[in-house]
Protein backbone atom coordinates (compact mmCIF):
# COMPACT_ATOMS: atom_id res chain seq x y z
CA UNK A 1 0.00 0.00 0.00
CA UNK A 2 2.84 2.27 1.36
CA UNK A 3 4.95 1.83 -1.92
CA UNK A 4 1.62 1.93 -4.42
CA UNK A 5 0.57 5.35 -2.85
CA UNK A 6 4.53 6.54 -2.98
CA UNK A 7 4.64 5.72 -7.22
CA UNK A 8 1.49 7.30 -7.62
CA UNK A 9 2.82 10.66 -6.38
CA UNK A 10 6.03 10.10 -7.44
CA UNK A 11 4.11 10.25 -11.09
CA UNK A 12 2.62 13.25 -9.83
CA UNK A 13 5.64 15.09 -8.70
CA UNK A 14 7.54 13.93 -11.61
CA UNK A 15 9.99 13.07 -8.66
CA UNK A 16 13.40 12.64 -10.94
CA UNK A 17 14.53 8.53 -11.15
CA UNK A 18 17.39 8.93 -8.64
CA UNK A 19 15.97 10.76 -5.63
CA UNK A 20 12.44 8.07 -6.00
CA UNK A 21 14.81 5.17 -5.97
CA UNK A 22 16.45 6.36 -3.07
CA UNK A 23 13.29 7.66 -1.12
CA UNK A 24 11.84 4.53 -1.70
CA UNK A 25 13.95 1.71 -0.02
CA UNK A 26 14.01 2.29 3.72
CA UNK A 27 17.66 3.27 5.03
CA UNK A 28 17.79 0.82 7.89
CA UNK A 29 15.64 -2.52 8.77
CA UNK A 30 16.60 -4.43 11.78
CA UNK A 31 14.86 -7.77 13.09
CA UNK A 32 16.31 -8.62 16.57
CA UNK A 33 15.48 -12.09 18.63
CA UNK A 34 14.01 -11.43 21.90
CA UNK A 35 14.33 -14.11 24.36
CA UNK A 36 12.15 -13.35 27.42
CA UNK A 37 11.91 -15.70 30.23
CA UNK A 38 7.96 -16.46 30.55
CA UNK A 39 6.74 -16.26 34.55
CA UNK A 40 5.70 -20.38 33.84
CA UNK A 41 9.69 -20.73 34.07
CA UNK A 42 9.54 -21.21 30.22
CA UNK A 43 11.79 -19.48 27.37
CA UNK A 44 9.79 -17.91 24.82
CA UNK A 45 11.57 -16.03 21.92
CA UNK A 46 9.73 -12.95 20.21
CA UNK A 47 10.69 -11.32 17.33
CA UNK A 48 11.05 -7.09 17.09
CA UNK A 49 11.65 -4.96 14.11
CA UNK A 50 12.57 -1.39 13.95
CA UNK A 51 12.63 0.50 10.35
CA UNK A 52 14.37 3.61 9.90
CA UNK A 53 12.76 5.15 6.69
CA UNK A 54 15.31 8.34 5.89
CA UNK A 55 17.92 10.04 7.63
CA UNK A 56 17.68 13.23 5.28
CA UNK A 57 16.21 15.46 7.87
CA UNK A 58 17.30 14.31 11.34
CA UNK A 59 16.95 11.51 13.39
CA UNK A 60 14.16 9.10 12.57
CA UNK A 61 10.87 8.95 14.87
CA UNK A 62 7.95 6.51 15.41
CA UNK A 63 6.03 4.49 17.72
CA UNK A 64 6.49 0.92 18.47
CA UNK A 65 3.67 -1.73 18.52
CA UNK A 66 3.59 -4.55 20.02
CA UNK A 67 0.40 -7.08 18.15
CA UNK A 68 0.18 -10.54 16.84
CA UNK A 69 0.60 -9.04 13.39
CA UNK A 70 3.70 -6.86 13.54
CA UNK A 71 5.91 -8.11 11.01
CA UNK A 72 8.50 -6.86 8.60
CA UNK A 73 6.65 -5.23 5.65
CA UNK A 74 4.07 -3.90 7.99
CA UNK A 75 6.68 -1.59 10.04
CA UNK A 76 8.14 -0.68 7.03
CA UNK A 77 5.16 0.87 5.64
CA UNK A 78 4.63 2.35 8.71
CA UNK A 79 8.04 3.97 8.83
CA UNK A 80 7.11 5.57 4.96
CA UNK A 81 4.13 6.76 6.18
CA UNK A 82 5.70 8.31 9.32
CA UNK A 83 8.12 9.68 6.97
CA UNK A 84 5.37 12.08 5.45
CA UNK A 85 3.46 12.48 8.53
CA UNK A 86 7.03 14.44 9.38
CA UNK A 87 7.43 16.00 6.84
CA UNK A 88 3.73 17.38 6.32
CA UNK A 89 3.84 18.70 9.67
CA UNK A 90 7.30 20.37 9.64
CA UNK A 91 8.85 18.41 11.89
CA UNK A 92 12.41 17.92 11.81
CA UNK A 93 12.33 13.89 11.53
CA UNK A 94 12.57 11.08 9.29
CA UNK A 95 10.02 8.04 9.41
CA UNK A 96 10.80 5.40 11.50
CA UNK A 97 8.54 2.52 13.35
CA UNK A 98 8.97 -0.65 15.39
CA UNK A 99 7.40 -3.14 17.53
CA UNK A 100 7.26 -6.65 18.73
CA UNK A 101 5.21 -9.83 17.30
CA UNK A 102 3.28 -10.44 20.43
CA UNK A 103 0.12 -10.80 22.30
CA UNK A 104 0.26 -8.30 25.20
CA UNK A 105 -3.40 -8.89 26.30
CA UNK A 106 -2.15 -12.42 26.74
CA UNK A 107 1.31 -11.49 28.94
CA UNK A 108 1.61 -10.55 32.39
CA UNK A 109 3.05 -6.92 33.49
CA UNK A 110 6.31 -8.77 34.52
CA UNK A 111 6.82 -10.80 30.86
CA UNK A 112 6.02 -7.35 29.30
CA UNK A 113 8.45 -5.49 31.28
CA UNK A 114 11.25 -8.11 30.40
CA UNK A 115 10.28 -7.95 26.92
CA UNK A 116 10.45 -4.68 26.64
CA UNK A 117 14.00 -3.97 28.18
CA UNK A 118 15.20 -7.12 26.48
CA UNK A 119 13.98 -5.55 22.83
CA UNK A 120 15.95 -2.05 23.64
CA UNK A 121 18.92 -4.18 24.47
CA UNK A 122 19.06 -5.80 21.06
CA UNK A 123 18.66 -2.42 19.58
CA UNK A 124 20.36 -0.21 21.73
CA UNK A 125 22.82 0.98 18.86
CA UNK A 126 20.07 2.36 16.77
CA UNK A 127 18.40 4.17 19.17
CA UNK A 128 19.19 7.23 21.02
CA UNK A 129 18.00 11.36 20.98
CA UNK A 130 20.12 12.33 17.73
CA UNK A 131 19.52 8.61 16.03
CA UNK A 132 15.68 7.26 16.33
CA UNK A 133 13.19 8.15 18.99
CA UNK A 134 10.27 5.43 19.95
CA UNK A 135 7.01 6.32 21.02
CA UNK A 136 3.79 4.45 21.71
CA UNK A 137 1.48 2.65 19.39
CA UNK A 138 -0.73 -0.35 19.35
CA UNK A 139 -0.66 -2.46 22.42
CA UNK A 140 2.22 -0.03 24.08
CA UNK A 141 1.94 2.91 26.66
CA UNK A 142 3.70 5.42 28.88
CA UNK A 143 4.57 2.44 31.14
CA UNK A 144 6.75 0.68 28.10
CA UNK A 145 8.50 4.15 27.10
CA UNK A 146 9.22 4.29 30.60
CA UNK A 147 11.04 0.96 30.64
CA UNK A 148 12.91 2.02 27.24
CA UNK A 149 14.27 5.12 28.60
CA UNK A 150 15.34 3.20 31.70
CA UNK A 151 17.16 0.48 29.85
CA UNK A 152 19.00 3.03 27.78
CA UNK A 153 19.86 5.35 30.39
CA UNK A 154 21.45 2.11 32.69
CA UNK A 155 23.47 2.04 29.64
CA UNK A 156 24.22 5.08 29.41
CA UNK A 157 24.73 5.68 33.14
CA UNK A 158 23.22 8.67 33.03
CA UNK A 159 19.77 9.80 32.41
CA UNK A 160 18.54 9.73 28.70
CA UNK A 161 14.63 11.26 28.40
CA UNK A 162 15.10 12.22 24.97
CA UNK A 163 15.78 8.67 23.82
CA UNK A 164 11.78 8.09 23.79
CA UNK A 165 8.61 10.28 24.00
CA UNK A 166 5.39 9.39 25.36
CA UNK A 167 6.48 8.47 28.77
CA UNK A 168 5.19 9.78 31.91
CA UNK A 169 5.21 13.41 32.89
CA UNK A 170 7.32 12.50 35.64
CA UNK A 171 10.15 11.38 33.78
CA UNK A 172 10.84 13.88 30.88
CA UNK A 173 7.27 13.36 29.16
CA UNK A 174 4.55 16.18 27.68
CA UNK A 175 2.05 17.72 29.49
CA UNK A 176 -0.71 16.29 26.57
CA UNK A 177 1.08 13.70 24.95
CA UNK A 178 -0.99 11.05 26.38
CA UNK A 179 -3.98 12.98 24.77
CA UNK A 180 -2.83 14.85 21.79
CA UNK A 181 -3.55 12.22 18.79
CA UNK A 182 -7.11 11.90 19.74
CA UNK A 183 -7.46 15.48 20.35
CA UNK A 184 -5.94 16.50 17.68
CA UNK A 185 -8.36 13.69 15.74
CA UNK A 186 -11.21 16.26 17.29
CA UNK A 187 -9.59 19.60 16.21
CA UNK A 188 -9.50 18.23 12.85
CA UNK A 189 -12.91 16.96 12.72
CA UNK A 190 -14.32 20.45 13.89
CA UNK A 191 -11.85 21.43 11.27
CA UNK A 192 -13.71 19.31 8.16
CA UNK A 193 -17.22 20.43 9.86
CA UNK A 194 -16.58 23.74 9.04
CA UNK A 195 -14.82 23.48 5.58
CA UNK A 196 -17.71 20.92 4.05
CA UNK A 197 -20.30 23.25 5.73
CA UNK A 198 -21.66 20.55 7.81
CA UNK A 199 -23.18 21.93 11.46
CA UNK A 200 -22.31 19.81 14.40
CA UNK A 201 -25.54 20.17 16.17
CA UNK A 202 -27.42 16.65 15.64
CA UNK A 203 -24.06 14.74 14.29
CA UNK A 204 -23.46 11.39 15.02
CA UNK A 205 -20.27 9.45 14.74
CA UNK A 206 -18.83 5.63 15.07
CA UNK A 207 -15.31 4.75 16.43
CA UNK A 208 -13.58 1.59 15.46
CA UNK A 209 -11.09 0.86 18.38
CA UNK A 210 -11.59 2.65 21.92
CA UNK A 211 -7.52 2.40 23.15
CA UNK A 212 -5.36 5.33 23.56
CA UNK A 213 -6.76 7.67 20.53
CA UNK A 214 -9.92 6.21 20.00
CA UNK A 215 -11.40 6.99 23.24
CA UNK A 216 -9.88 10.56 23.55
CA UNK A 217 -11.37 11.29 19.76
CA UNK A 218 -14.51 10.18 20.84
CA UNK A 219 -13.92 12.63 23.95
CA UNK A 220 -12.75 15.55 21.60
CA UNK A 221 -15.70 15.35 18.81
CA UNK A 222 -18.74 14.99 21.17
CA UNK A 223 -17.03 18.21 22.84
CA UNK A 224 -18.71 19.49 18.91
CA UNK A 225 -22.41 18.39 20.50
CA UNK A 226 -21.55 14.94 18.39
CA UNK A 227 -23.26 11.85 19.42
CA UNK A 228 -21.27 8.78 19.78
CA UNK A 229 -23.17 5.94 18.45
CA UNK A 230 -21.01 3.31 18.20
CA UNK A 231 -17.70 2.12 18.99
CA UNK A 232 -15.87 -1.06 19.38
CA UNK A 233 -12.23 -3.16 20.19
CA UNK A 234 -10.70 -6.07 19.09
CA UNK A 235 -13.54 -8.16 20.84
CA UNK A 236 -16.62 -6.36 18.92
CA UNK A 237 -18.33 -3.58 18.66
CA UNK A 238 -21.68 -1.87 20.81
CA UNK A 239 -24.76 0.17 19.36
CA UNK A 240 -27.45 2.65 20.84
CA UNK A 241 -28.76 5.27 17.78
CA UNK A 242 -29.29 7.62 21.22
CA UNK A 243 -25.82 8.14 21.81
CA UNK A 244 -23.30 6.21 24.75
CA UNK A 245 -22.77 8.05 27.41
CA UNK A 246 -18.41 7.87 27.15
CA UNK A 247 -18.64 8.72 31.11
CA UNK A 248 -20.10 5.61 31.57
CA UNK A 249 -18.42 4.01 29.16
CA UNK A 250 -14.75 4.74 30.36
CA UNK A 251 -15.86 3.35 33.75
CA UNK A 252 -16.94 0.28 31.85
CA UNK A 253 -14.01 -0.04 29.84
CA UNK A 254 -11.40 0.05 32.75
CA UNK A 255 -13.32 -2.49 35.31
CA UNK A 256 -13.75 -5.14 32.14
CA UNK A 257 -11.15 -4.02 29.93
CA UNK A 258 -13.64 -4.04 26.92
CA UNK A 259 -16.22 -2.23 25.52
CA UNK A 260 -18.07 -5.30 25.03
CA UNK A 261 -21.18 -5.81 27.05
CA UNK A 262 -21.82 -1.84 28.14
CA UNK A 263 -25.80 -1.79 29.59
CA UNK A 264 -28.01 0.21 26.77
CA UNK A 265 -26.37 -0.87 23.71
CA UNK A 266 -26.74 -3.71 21.41
CA UNK A 267 -23.61 -5.61 20.32
CA UNK A 268 -22.46 -5.25 16.58
CA UNK A 269 -19.59 -6.54 15.32
CA UNK A 270 -16.43 -4.60 14.01
CA UNK A 271 -17.36 -5.50 10.24
CA UNK A 272 -21.00 -4.20 11.11
CA UNK A 273 -20.31 -1.06 12.58
CA UNK A 274 -18.30 0.62 9.80
CA UNK A 275 -21.35 0.63 7.52
CA UNK A 276 -23.31 1.99 10.29
CA UNK A 277 -24.73 5.27 8.72
CA UNK A 278 -23.05 8.91 10.33
CA UNK A 279 -21.52 11.59 9.93
CA UNK A 280 -18.37 11.20 10.76
CA UNK A 281 -16.28 7.67 10.63
CA UNK A 282 -13.03 7.17 12.57
CA UNK A 283 -11.16 3.86 11.97
CA UNK A 284 -8.95 4.21 14.57
CA UNK A 285 -7.39 0.46 15.10
CA UNK A 286 -5.61 -1.17 12.18
CA UNK A 287 -4.74 -1.07 8.69
CA UNK A 288 -6.67 -2.19 6.09
CA UNK A 289 -10.52 -1.76 7.48
CA UNK A 290 -11.71 0.00 4.49
CA UNK A 291 -11.34 -2.25 1.47
CA UNK A 292 -12.80 -2.80 -2.31
CA UNK A 293 -15.25 -5.01 -0.30
CA UNK A 294 -16.92 -2.24 1.93
CA UNK A 295 -15.89 0.84 0.58
CA UNK A 296 -19.12 1.78 -1.41
CA UNK A 297 -20.85 0.64 1.11
CA UNK A 298 -19.68 2.92 3.94
CA UNK A 299 -22.07 5.84 4.68
CA UNK A 300 -21.02 9.01 6.37
CA UNK A 301 -20.12 13.06 5.52
CA UNK A 302 -16.48 12.82 7.09
CA UNK A 303 -13.65 10.15 6.81
CA UNK A 304 -11.37 10.33 9.72
CA UNK A 305 -8.12 7.93 9.29
CA UNK A 306 -7.57 8.20 13.37
CA UNK A 307 -5.28 4.97 12.38
CA UNK A 308 -2.57 4.32 10.19
CA UNK A 309 -3.40 3.05 6.43
CA UNK A 310 -7.25 1.84 7.76
CA UNK A 311 -8.34 2.38 3.86
CA UNK A 312 -6.72 0.55 0.75
CA UNK A 313 -5.90 1.79 -2.34
CA UNK A 314 -8.55 -0.14 -4.01
CA UNK A 315 -11.07 1.25 -1.70
CA UNK A 316 -9.83 4.70 -1.92
CA UNK A 317 -9.97 4.83 -5.76
CA UNK A 318 -13.82 3.46 -4.58
CA UNK A 319 -13.89 6.54 -2.46
CA UNK A 320 -12.88 9.13 -4.54
CA UNK A 321 -15.72 8.69 -7.04
CA UNK A 322 -18.11 9.65 -3.94
CA UNK A 323 -17.36 13.49 -3.64
CA UNK A 324 -20.32 13.48 -0.64
CA UNK A 325 -17.17 11.45 1.46
CA UNK A 326 -14.53 14.23 2.60
CA UNK A 327 -11.28 12.37 3.93
CA UNK A 328 -8.93 13.58 6.29
CA UNK A 329 -6.18 11.06 4.89
CA UNK A 330 -4.03 9.30 8.34
CA UNK A 331 -0.60 11.33 7.73
CA UNK A 332 -2.60 14.75 8.76
CA UNK A 333 -5.18 13.39 10.66
CA UNK A 334 -3.44 11.19 13.08
CA UNK A 335 -0.11 13.72 13.33
CA UNK A 336 -1.15 15.02 16.77
CA UNK A 337 0.82 12.19 18.28
CA UNK A 338 3.99 12.82 16.86
CA UNK A 339 3.54 16.52 16.94
CA UNK A 340 3.80 16.85 20.46
CA UNK A 341 6.04 13.81 20.68
CA UNK A 342 8.38 16.76 19.07
CA UNK A 343 7.02 18.64 21.65
CA UNK A 344 8.31 16.43 24.35
CA UNK A 345 11.59 15.70 22.29
CA UNK A 346 12.47 19.22 22.22
CA UNK A 347 11.73 19.78 25.90
CA UNK A 348 13.67 17.40 27.21
CA UNK A 349 16.67 18.28 25.08
CA UNK A 350 16.96 21.86 26.76
CA UNK A 351 15.34 20.33 30.25
CA UNK A 352 12.66 22.95 30.13
CA UNK A 353 9.11 22.37 30.36
CA UNK A 354 6.15 24.01 29.02
CA UNK A 355 2.01 24.21 30.20
CA UNK A 356 -0.77 22.57 29.22
CA UNK A 357 -1.74 25.38 27.07
CA UNK A 358 1.25 26.30 25.06
CA UNK A 359 1.59 22.69 24.21
CA UNK A 360 -1.93 22.05 22.83
CA UNK A 361 -2.17 26.28 21.70
CA UNK A 362 0.92 25.10 19.65
CA UNK A 363 -0.15 21.70 17.78
CA UNK A 364 -3.24 23.11 17.09
CA UNK A 365 -1.30 25.67 15.15
CA UNK A 366 0.81 23.14 13.21
CA UNK A 367 -2.31 21.19 12.55
CA UNK A 368 -4.13 23.89 11.19
CA UNK A 369 -1.47 25.20 9.13
CA UNK A 370 -0.81 21.56 7.57
CA UNK A 371 -5.23 21.21 7.07
CA UNK A 372 -4.90 24.54 5.19
CA UNK A 373 -2.34 23.21 3.33
CA UNK A 374 -3.71 20.18 2.20
CA UNK A 375 -7.32 21.61 1.33
CA UNK A 376 -5.65 24.03 -1.15
CA UNK A 377 -3.36 21.75 -2.47
CA UNK A 378 -5.94 19.67 -3.01
CA UNK A 379 -8.48 22.33 -4.42
CA UNK A 380 -5.27 23.66 -6.90
CA UNK A 381 -4.27 20.47 -7.96
CA UNK A 382 -7.54 18.82 -8.29
CA UNK A 383 -6.06 15.78 -5.70
CA UNK A 384 -8.00 13.86 -3.74
CA UNK A 385 -7.00 14.87 0.08
CA UNK A 386 -4.53 11.72 0.53
CA UNK A 387 -3.03 12.29 -2.77
CA UNK A 388 -2.75 16.28 -1.76
CA UNK A 389 -1.33 15.41 1.65
CA UNK A 390 1.10 12.48 0.52
CA UNK A 391 2.59 15.25 -2.51
CA UNK A 392 3.31 17.60 0.31
CA UNK A 393 5.32 15.58 2.37
CA UNK A 394 6.95 13.14 -0.54
CA UNK A 395 8.34 16.55 -2.07
CA UNK A 396 9.80 17.48 1.37
CA UNK A 397 11.66 14.19 1.66
CA UNK A 398 13.07 14.34 -2.05
CA UNK A 399 13.84 17.83 -1.93
CA UNK A 400 15.75 17.17 0.96
CA UNK A 401 17.67 14.50 -1.40
CA UNK A 402 18.33 16.51 -4.21
CA UNK A 403 19.72 19.22 -1.51
CA UNK A 404 21.77 17.13 0.34
CA UNK A 405 23.28 15.57 -3.07
CA UNK A 406 24.32 11.45 -3.11
CA UNK A 407 27.73 10.39 -1.55
CA UNK A 408 29.74 9.54 -4.63
N1 LIG B 1 -0.84 6.21 20.06
C1 LIG B 1 -0.54 7.19 19.24
O1 LIG B 1 -0.08 8.27 19.66
C2 LIG B 1 -0.77 7.05 17.77
C3 LIG B 1 -1.47 5.98 17.25
N2 LIG B 1 -1.75 5.96 15.90
C4 LIG B 1 -2.51 4.87 15.32
O2 LIG B 1 -3.80 4.81 15.92
C5 LIG B 1 -4.26 3.44 15.91
C6 LIG B 1 -4.64 3.05 17.31
O3 LIG B 1 -3.51 3.17 18.16
P1 LIG B 1 -3.64 3.32 19.75
O4 LIG B 1 -4.97 3.86 20.11
O5 LIG B 1 -2.42 3.97 20.22
O6 LIG B 1 -3.56 1.79 20.19
P2 LIG B 1 -4.18 1.10 21.48
O7 LIG B 1 -3.46 -0.17 21.63
O8 LIG B 1 -4.25 2.04 22.61
O9 LIG B 1 -5.70 0.81 21.03
C7 LIG B 1 -5.99 0.04 19.90
C8 LIG B 1 -7.49 -0.20 19.86
O10 LIG B 1 -7.80 -0.93 18.68
C9 LIG B 1 -8.53 -2.10 19.07
N3 LIG B 1 -8.33 -3.19 18.12
C10 LIG B 1 -7.30 -4.03 17.99
N4 LIG B 1 -7.53 -4.93 17.02
C11 LIG B 1 -8.76 -4.63 16.54
C12 LIG B 1 -9.58 -5.20 15.54
N5 LIG B 1 -9.17 -6.26 14.83
N6 LIG B 1 -10.79 -4.65 15.32
C13 LIG B 1 -11.21 -3.58 16.05
N7 LIG B 1 -10.48 -3.01 17.01
C14 LIG B 1 -9.29 -3.54 17.25
C15 LIG B 1 -7.97 -2.44 20.43
O11 LIG B 1 -8.83 -3.33 21.10
P3 LIG B 1 -8.29 -4.21 22.35
O12 LIG B 1 -7.98 -3.21 23.44
O13 LIG B 1 -9.45 -5.08 22.64
O14 LIG B 1 -7.08 -4.94 21.86
C16 LIG B 1 -7.96 -1.04 21.03
O15 LIG B 1 -9.26 -0.64 21.41
C17 LIG B 1 -3.12 2.63 15.28
O16 LIG B 1 -3.34 2.51 13.90
C18 LIG B 1 -1.90 3.50 15.53
O17 LIG B 1 -0.87 3.23 14.62
C19 LIG B 1 -1.36 6.97 15.07
C20 LIG B 1 -0.67 8.04 15.55
C21 LIG B 1 -0.25 8.13 16.91
O1 LIG C 1 4.85 10.02 18.57
C1 LIG C 1 5.58 9.49 17.74
O2 LIG C 1 6.78 9.63 17.69
C2 LIG C 1 5.00 8.58 16.68
C3 LIG C 1 3.55 8.26 16.81
C4 LIG C 1 3.20 7.21 15.78
O3 LIG C 1 3.66 6.11 15.86
C5 LIG C 1 2.40 7.57 14.63
O4 LIG C 1 2.16 8.76 14.37
O5 LIG C 1 1.97 6.66 13.90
Amino acid sequence: MACAQFDEVADLLEIGQRERERVKYPKRAITVAVPVNMDDGSTQVFTGFRVQHHLSLGPTKGGMRYHPDVALGEVAALAMWMSWKCALTGLPYGGAKGGVTCDPGKMSIQELERLTRRFTQEIIGFIGPQIDIPAPDMGTNEQTMAWMMDTYSTHSGYSVPGVVTGKPVNLGGSLGRRESTGRGVGFLVGRAMEHIKLAPENTTAVIQGFGNVGSVAAGSIARFGTKIIAVSDAFGGIYNAKGLDLNLLDAHVTKNRTVVGFPEAEPITNEELLLIPCDILVPAALERQITKDNAARIQCRILAEAANGPTTPEADAIIAQRPEIFVIPDILCNAGGVVVSYFEWVQDLQSFFWDEAEVMGKLYRILETAFKQTVHTARDKKLTMRTAALSIGIKRVADAKKQRGLFP
